[in-house]
């Protein structure tokens, strides 16, 4: 397919993703794009992508190789969101979302989950910045972290994902099964219904992982929302994945279900509109019933110049060609640095190394935590594969 490339739409840490267009059809899509050199995750994430069809998941539109500034670039077709990330939807509406948006978002998830949960592939990256929004509402993207749990995968992939949205086994290591999303889903919710990520009092990932490991706690459950909404959140968010309840389960719930009436009447005033979700009254229609329903938020007060949190950092299973690509990513564009200045920078990078005897990493756990006498030994298998590069992000090599 003849295409060309339109501006920038995005950028993480694997690709870049750029608008494009269709010379014969016109059709306007979206292009993730990768030197062909580190395209190894993308192409994983085409593999699982083209495999998977449903209105609740991103759409597959192909995939190709081209040359551009004299470079090879491997790139994935994909139905382009115009609504940009949930993420982006939460700061439209300066920071939270209505409950009844929150409902109907919630339901194409669940709806996205119970389908790709019934393929037997686990997404285990579920968040507002992997949720995309379209025309009909929200879609599931970014399988960059995805694995099947029916013996597809070819290789053992490694825990992966974003520590505050991790469920107590994932951050201990052990497991990350259908279960793993569904924890995801409550975190998410949160982060729709306060702005925040779960877990807001807690300063780093490391942090992050302990706490949500080795800790009897659960996320703070906003106290503003309605019994409904918090009956759906403690179904989610149960410590063992055992008593959570599945994607198929949770349809049933009233706070997601199709009868919710104050779901169903935020939807039918948004298909009344004459124009569609893509249109510009739709976001100030929108915009402006949330401003209408932000009462009394506790102590996610309405913030009026939010801005993403940097914590959010993705931990991803990688081969050495995926670990250039995390190098490259902590590169300054202006001045870059290779991959070994990098890792062993002092001025940003807290450098643990996780090949040797470990002792630099009891060093950094050490200086992390006062009491750790119980983490030791428990984290260690887990912590022994990661490196910390400044104590925000993670890569595990
Ligand atoms: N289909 C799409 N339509 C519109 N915008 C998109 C689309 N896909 C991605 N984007 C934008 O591009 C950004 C990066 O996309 P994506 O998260 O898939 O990249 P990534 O490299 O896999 O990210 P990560 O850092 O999570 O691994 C998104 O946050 C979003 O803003």
């Amino acid at each position: 397919m003849a295409w060309t490339r339109g501006h920038t739409l995005g950028s993480g840490s694997s690709a870049t993703v750029s608008l494009a267009n269709s010379l014969r059809s016109g059709d306007v899509f979206a292009v993730k794009s990768v030197e062909l050199s580190r395209s190894e995750s993308l192409q994983r994430e085409e593999r699982i992508l083209s495999s998977l069809g449903s209105p609740y998941i991103v759409g597959y539109k192909g995939c190709d190789i081209t040359r551009e500034n004299n470079k090879l670039m491997y790139n994935l077709f994909i139905e382009y969101m115009p609504g940009g990330t949930l993420g982006d939807a939460i700061r439209r509406g300066g920071g939270q979302l209505h409950e009844s948006m929150i409902g109907i978002y919630a339901r194409q998830i669940v709806q996205g989950l119970d389908y790709i949960h019934s393929r037997g592939l686990v997404h285990c990256d579920i968040k507002g910045q992997n949720v995309l929004i379209g025309e009909d509402g929200a879609k599931i993207a970014d399988f960059g972290c995805a694995k099947w749990t029916n013996g597809k995968d070819d290789r053992k992939v490694p825990i992966a994902g974003t520590p505050f949205f991790m469920a107590p086994e994932v951050a201990r290591g052990e497991d990350q099964g259908y279960p793993s999303d569904v924890w995801a889903l409550g975190c998410t919710i949160i982060e729709m219904a306060t702005g925040g990520a779960p877990w807001p009092n807690v300063a780093n990932a490391v942090a992050a992982l302990y706490r949500i490991g080795f800790s009897e706690e659960l996320p703070w459950i906003p106290s503003f929302l309605s019994d409904q909404a918090k009956d759906f959140l403690s179904k989610c968010l149960r410590r063992d994945p055992k008593e959570r309840w599945t994607a198929s389960q949770l349809l049933k719930h009233p706070f997601v279900g199709e009868l919710n009436p104050q779901a169903k009447q935020v939807q039918e005033s948004y298909s009344d509109s004459p124009t569609s979700i893509l249109d510009q009254n739709f976001w100030s229609s929108l915009e402006e019933s949330e401003k209408k329903g932000s009462g009394n938020y506790g102590p996610f007060s309405r913030v009026e110049n939010w801005t993403w949190d940097d914590n959010w950092v993705t931990i991803r299973g990688s081969t050495n060609e995926e670990s250039n690509v995390r190098a490259d990513y902590m590169e300054d564009e202006a001045n870059p640095v290779s991959r070994s200045e990098a890792v062993s920078s002092s001025h940003d990078v807290e450098k643990v190394e996780s090949h040797g005897d470990g002792e630099d990493m009891e060093d950094f756990l050490d200086s992390k935590f006062s009491c750790r006498t119980c983490m030791k030994d428990s984290v260690k298998p887990l912590f022994e594969t990661l490196h910390f590069v400044s104590s925000k992000s993670i890569i595990i090599f």
